[in-house]
């Protein structure tokens, strides 16, 4: 599973936005199905690699693209049959119906699939689930699956689950992205997420990772001016101590933890706990961290307030973030809050919709940057930008990581520069990291040379 790297990800609305100025601009609607059908075609093409196709129709334009495609690959001497659901209901697809000079069967009729099929059902128009009759149809075909646009039968902004029932070898995404190619748990479906732009201007607000750069240090950088990082860690100090030692192998040149136990390496600057007002108030602290291993109590509330009076950018972690909530949109300030799915379920109850809506939402609220963890990782900044870090490396899913993850996003934060920008740097080195380690990954590994 895969999907390209900073590619922009559209609802269905803002798709016919999109759609809507691509046409204002000039192009028709013909030709914006033309070039899809085209793409659906040297993708197909390429996946059947000789072996007969067997295209499926649905009513709406997502199935025009399947008869254009069929049309193309035949004229490039492709064994296709097209099989469709029932006639085309859109002028679009009964244009493109009409220029299929082949055979049309019926779905019910195919017998048991065929080497590729396309699957050309439904795209971003699908409104409720499929019928159950039909989905029985589907589960019966076997091939290779290509999706035209997304695997027919799933909610495309990502707020329903509800799972197609032909399973996607590969997807081919149309102008943008769609939040389901990159949300659980239908981003299991999409199988390899491939992106035809077909000449849509699409508004890249929202999008995928972009490929970590690797950040060589300049000949005028120093210990501090590569950032400085202050990690306020509880009573679990393996955690504090993980976070601690990451800021400095996500490139931060200075980092301070509090207590002088259990610095995870000997370049971190282990200081007593009483030092820790004097270090907030040190104008070479560029982040603070404050979560990992820090259980709820009076304690991290009065580490908290303290870190919210000093106007540094602060990274909150877990039990931290529910202790900074009452006062953090209070002030403007750069704040990044990294919550798993039960974390964020208890800072931000009765948040609807997908998890990118949520996602933003908790931003909006918060004026922080959100990163809202998991396998289908979102980033959400207050302003709307969005990244989705889908498929991550699943090698994560263990304990220690997420504390490691809070440390990374200290080192970007203490650089200087914005604060959504840091937290895409710190989720693309935690995976790119965790990618290169593997099978086997425990979080201390993420820390170690
Ligand atoms: N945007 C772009 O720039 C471009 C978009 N393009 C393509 O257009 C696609 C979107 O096309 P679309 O809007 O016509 O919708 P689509 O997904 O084909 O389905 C709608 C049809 O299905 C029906 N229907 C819905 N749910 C149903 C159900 N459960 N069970 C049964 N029927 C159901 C619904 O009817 P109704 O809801 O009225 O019953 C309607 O007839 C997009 O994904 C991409 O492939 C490209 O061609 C070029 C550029
Ligand atoms: N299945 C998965 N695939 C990819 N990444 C995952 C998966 N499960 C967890 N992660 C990532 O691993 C990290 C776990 O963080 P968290 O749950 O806070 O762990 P901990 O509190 O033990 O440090 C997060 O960055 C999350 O996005
Ligand atoms: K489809």
């Amino acid at each position: 599973m895969s999907v390209p790297a900073d590619a922009p990800v559209l609802t269905a609305d803002a798709m016919r936005a999109a759609e809507a100025a691509c046409v204002a601009a000039g192009t028709t609607l013909a030709e914006l199905m033309e070039r899809a059908g085209a793409a659906v075609a040297d993708t197909a093409w390429r996946m059947a690699a000789g072996a007969p196709i067997l295209i499926l129709c649905g009513p709406g334009n997502n199935g025009g693209d399947g008869y254009v495609a069929a049309r193309r690959l035949a004229e490039r001497g492709a064994a296709v049959r097209v099989a469709a659901l029932t006639d085309p209901a859109t002028e679009l697809a009964r244009a493109a119906r009409a220029a299929w000079t082949g055979a049309v069967e019926a779905i019910d009729a195919v017998p048991s699939g065929a080497p590729l099929i396309v699957d050309a059902l439904f795209g971003v128009g699908l409104s409720r689930p499929i019928a159950d009759d039909l989905a029985a149809v589907l589960r019966r075909l076997s091939g290779r699956v290509l999706a035209v646009d997304v695997p027919s039968g799933i909610d495309s902004d990502g707020g329903a689950d509800w799972m197609p029932p032909l399973v996607a070898d590969v997807t081919l995404a149309l102008g943008a992205l769609k939040p389901a190619h990159v949300l659980l748990p239908t981003a299991r479906s999409c199988g390899r997420v491939l992106l035809a732009p077909i000449g849509i201007s699409a508004d890249r607000a929202m999008r995928t990772l972009p490929r970590a750069p690797s950040q060589v240090p300049g000949p005028a950088m120093h210990k501090f001016s590569r950032g400085m990082v202050l990690v306020f860690g509880g009573p679990m100090r393996g955690a504090a101590g993980l976070a601690a030692a990451a800021a400095l192998r996500a490139g931060a040149g200075y980092v301070v933890l509090d207590g002088s136990e259990s610095a995870t390496l000997l370049a971190i600057i282990a200081e007593s706990d009483e030092k820790f007002g004097e270090r907030l108030g040190d104008p070479r602290v560029g982040a603070v961290v404050i979560g990992p291993g820090f259980p709820a109590g009076e304690e991290l509330l009065f580490a908290v307030e303290a870190a919210l009076d000093s106007g540094k950018p602060l990274v909150l972690d877990a039990a931290a973030i529910d202790a900074a909530l009452p006062r953090l949109s209070e002030t403007p300030r750069k704040a990044i809050l990294t919550p798993h799915e039960g974390e964020f379920a208890r800072a931000f109850p009765g948040a609807y919709g997908s998890k990118i809506d949520r996602a933003k939402a908790a931003a909006t609220r918060t004026q922080a940057v959100v990163v809202y963890k998991g396998a289908d990782t979102i980033i959400a900044a207050p302003d709307g930008r969005v990244a989705a870090a889908w498929p991550g490396s699943p090698w994560l899913a263990t304990a220690g990581t997420g504390d490691v993850l809070a440390g990374a996003c200290g080192a970007m934060l203490a650089r200087g520069g914005d604060a959504f920008d840091a937290a895409v740097a710190a989720v693309g080195w935690h995976i790119a990291r965790a990618a290169h380690i593997g099978p086997g990954l425990v979080a201390d590994d993420l820390i170690r040379d």
